[in-house]
């Protein structure tokens, strides 16, 4: 394989790669020129809100070829555009062929969530102590045991004791609602306005010989003595009222996704229906519960 490095303004990025697309590139990807920078730019916003920018001011473009005529051919083609007179060539390499399946692989670990229970992908063995043991491998939804948030709600989940019917809302790969199945929940209905998140965590489950509900979230009907929501400070504020409203009296709500400098408009927004209070913290983030 051969990769075409170009460099772009903002404003070319999208006729540049169609442009790529269109000259027999096998990939094309974009990332900012400035990472690890102090002109490094976040692009993303919190959901709700508008993302702080569309584009990097200098983007790097990077576009996979077979053949290194064919890339050479491309980079000549694209220099004679219009719209290519604030882009530049960078170079030509060489991809040296690596087995990316065993590199992907190499990634992710088995994770543990306590001594006792852990999170592990399907080409790893369980460690040995691992008493409860969640099988799963990274997909196309959130959840795979790496982000401090997820394991935080794992953790109280195999450390309390688990009522016979839980929520999870905002399922992602379905991670918590197997986690609650494991700990002792009899029903469990999993939730999330991602279809691919819903279909992630019927498979998830099967994997894992675990009886659930997925759906959108209008499955959610009646009350549970445990809602798990592990979403963002800003969705988790607007779905106060809903999320305490499929919690039965006396029951608990797990709130995750929140900043530790987060916890006090999340404990206003959640005041008229109960007392959010301090759970676990790991890196920044903190875990919130209240009893309903
Ligand atoms: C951070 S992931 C959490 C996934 C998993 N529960 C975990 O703990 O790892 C948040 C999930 O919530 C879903 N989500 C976001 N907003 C939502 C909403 N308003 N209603 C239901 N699901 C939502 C997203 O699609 C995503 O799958």
């Amino acid at each position: 394989m051969f990769e075409l490095r170009l460099m772009c303004p903002e404003d070319r990025v999208e006729s540049l790669s169609d442009a790529l697309d269109a000259l027999d590139a096998l990939s094309v990807s974009v990332e900012d020129a400035d990472a690890q920078t102090d002109a490094e730019q976040a692009l993303f916003g919190e959901p709700g809100m508008p993302a702080p920018k569309e584009g990097w001011q200098r983007s790097r473009v990077i576009a996979l070829f077979d053949k290194e005529d064919v890339a050479r051919e491309a980079a000549a083609l694209l220099q004679a555009q219009d719209f290519f007179d604030t882009c530049q060539v960078l170079g030509i390499n060489a991809v040296p062929d690596q087995d990316w399946v065993r590199l992907t692989q190499s990634q992710f670990a088995p994770v543990e969530i306590t001594p006792e229970f852990w999170i592990v992908p399907t080409w790893h063995e369980p460690p040995a102590q691992a008493q409860q043991v969640i099988r799963l491998d990274p997909g196309l939804a959130f959840g795979t045991g790496t982000h401090p948030t997820t394991r935080m709600c794992l953790r109280w989940i195999a450390t309390h004791a688990v009522p016979a019917r839980v929520l999870d809302y905002g399922c992602g790969s379905g991670i918590l609602a197997i986690g609650a199945s494991k700990y002792g929940a009899q029903e469990v209905l999993a939730v999330d306005i991602d279809e691919a998140a819903v279909q992630s965590t019927e498979l998830n489950a099967e994997a894992n010989r675990v009886a659930l509900v997925a759906g959108l979230p209008d499955k959610a009907v009646g009350v549970f003595g445990l809602v798990l929501a592990n979403i963002l400070a800003t969705p988790l504020k607007v779905l106060a009222p809903l999320l305490c409203s499929h919690v039965e009296k006396g029951g608990q709500l797990v709130l995750a996704g929140i900043l530790e400098r987060q916890a006090d408009e999340l404990k206003a927004a959640y005041a008229p229906y109960g007392q959010l209070t301090f759970s676990d913290s790991e890196d920044g983030w903190i875990l919130m519960t209240a009893t309903i």
